[in-house]
């Protein structure tokens, strides 16, 4: 579905990506976890044609895109929903912005991240929560194939967290998208990934990569265990270098 090969970036002098190769194929949840500023909301611009990279090359579906928009689906790491917009009419800015409005899947949308009695609803009538999920839902309704979520649940506190985690996996087990997911949650990594990249900071490439080998249905359970807490430790050690 994706493959960012040899990619390097800089802002200016500074090298923030260098020489990153990785992928993620169809139907993947694959996470990024790597220190605070090392360039995971810079590689999300990159995938989304924001910026060019400076070398290497990014393909979507085989296809080469550095540099093109509009191919990815995006979820930044706050809500960012429109606050004079309804919940409603949030949600289908991305339909209206692709000049494919569909009521029915918008409809279906909302029941499915179970806010249809919020449709006319404005965010700041929200719980933090629920802006995530609408925004989520905004992210879906323009059904691109590849989901690119920057920290989405990182401002919510732990308990609504752990909601919105399951929740986003069983959101998937119905809409079958392939993720690509920042985190800074060792944990979150390992609860909702099928493969994990630890990153190097600055410049950043990928420093190793982690299968996941848990079902992911038992994995919540699972938790406390001696192999799920070595795999934790293992990647924390990484990250700490
Ligand atoms: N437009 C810009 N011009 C110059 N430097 C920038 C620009 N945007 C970001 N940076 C710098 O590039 C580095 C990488 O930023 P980026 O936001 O991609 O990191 P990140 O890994 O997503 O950080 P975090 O995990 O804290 O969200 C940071 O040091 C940041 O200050």
């Amino acid at each position: 579905m994706l493959y960012c090969e040899q990619l390097s970036f800089r802002y200016q002098t500074r090298q923030i990506i260098q020489h990153l190769t990785f992928h993620v194929n169809e139907g993947e949840f694959v996470s990024l976890i790597g220190p605070s500023g090392s360039g995971k909301s810079t590689l999300f611009y990159l995938i989304g044609g924001l910026y060019e990279p400076e070398e290497g090359t990014i393909y979507l579906e085989g296809e080469r895109v550095n540099g093109k928009r509009g191919l990815i689906g995006y979820m930044p790491q706050t809500s960012s929903l429109f606050p004079w917009r309804t919940v409603e009419e949030n949600i289908r800015l991305s339909q209206e912005l692709e000049g494919q409005i569909d009521p029915k899947q918008i409809k279906q949308l909302l029941e499915r991240i179970g806010l249809s009695s919020y449709a006319n609803h404005f965010p700041h009538q929200l719980s933090g929560g629920m802006q995530q999920r609408v925004a989520f839902a905004r992210t879906l309704a323009s059904k691109k194939k590849l989901l690119c979520l920057d920290e989405p649940f990182g401002a919510l506190d732990a308990l609504t967290r752990s909601e919105m985690q399951r929740w986003l996996l069983s959101i998937l087990e119905e809409e079958k998208r392939t993720v690509l997911f920042i985190t800074h949650s060792v944990e979150e990594a390992i609860l909702l990934s099928d493969r994990i990249y630890v990153l190097t900071p600055g410049p950043m490439k990928v420093k190793k990569e982690f299968h996941v080998p848990f079902p992911r249905e038992h994995r919540w359970d699972q938790r406390g265990n001696k192999d799920f807490l070595e795999l934790r430790e293992e990647i924390e050690a990484m990250l700490l270098g």
